[in-house]
Formats: structure tokens, sequence, C-alpha cells
């Protein structure tokens, strides 16, 4: 599956605990991030990751362009809801094409913690028969 993980910058330390507390079950598919979500994610664990640009930067534009054509099976996205992001409008149109598209889309631990596990009991096979 193709999974996308983004983290705001205050959420990027419960990110990296994410990662490595999951790191078994992500290890096993492909994973995407904006540039510095991909840049900490591989420095604390043995992933690979697509980087695509810094969130501010485009990178979500660019996450969201995969989302658009139906390539991204899954969004863990830890967003930061206490501070405003300059690049607030791309965050919205991200997690709109996840609803356009039907994606599953986690934007707290919680529903993260929930997704990851229904990953791994392959609760989201079916995305193999609507993507590309
Ligand atoms: O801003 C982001 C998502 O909106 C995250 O970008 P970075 O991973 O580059 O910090």
């Amino acid at each position: 599956m193709n999974v996308a993980l983004i983290a705001h910058d205050n959420k990027k330390e419960l990110m990296m605990n994410f990662v490595i507390a999951y790191e078994n079950i992500l290890k096993n598919h492909n994973l995407f991030s904006t540039g510095t979500t991909g840049k900490r994610v591989m420095e604390v664990t043995s992933l690979k990751v697509h980087r695509f640009q810094s969130g501010p930067l485009g990178g979500d534009q660019q996450i969201g362009a995969v989302i658009a054509e139906n390539r991204m099976d899954m969004v863990i996205f830890l967003r930061d809801p206490m501070t405003p992001q300059p690049h607030e409008p791309d965050i919205q149109a991200l997690i709109r094409l996840c609803d356009v598209h039907v994606i599953p889309v986690a934007t707290n631990l919680a529903t993260a913690e929930i997704l990851i596990r229904g990953l791994e009991r392959g609760d989201i096979e079916w995305r193999k028969h609507v993507r590309d």
C-alpha cells in the first residue's frame, strides 16, 4: 500500500514515536512524506521514504496530486490544530481530496493507531481494486 506520513512541527516528535513503534508494519509498504517529516523518519528508523517538498514549499500539494490520481491508499497527517500554518489552504485541499477519493486519513494519533492496525490486518486491501 502507498502510505503518506506528514507531521507539523509540534507533532514531529509524536510522529517519530509512532513510526518507531510501528516500523515493523510500515516497512511492508511504500512510504511518502513531506520533506522534513520524511527526513526525520529516515533518521530515526531504517524505513525508506519518498520525500516531496517541505509542506510550506508545496509538499502537501505534491501529495495531494498523488491522491488526486487515486494512487495514495492511506494518509497519516498529524496536524497541529493550535498553530496557524502559512500553507493552510494546501492542508485543507489535501484533506478534501482524501474525502473526494475515499482515502483513509488520520489527523490525530488516536485515529492513526486504528488505521495502522487496520493496515496490518488487511482492512484496506479493497484499495487495490479501486487504485489507479
Ligand atoms: O507542513 C507540513 C504539512 O502541512 C509538513 O511539512 P514538513 O514535513 O516539511 O515539515
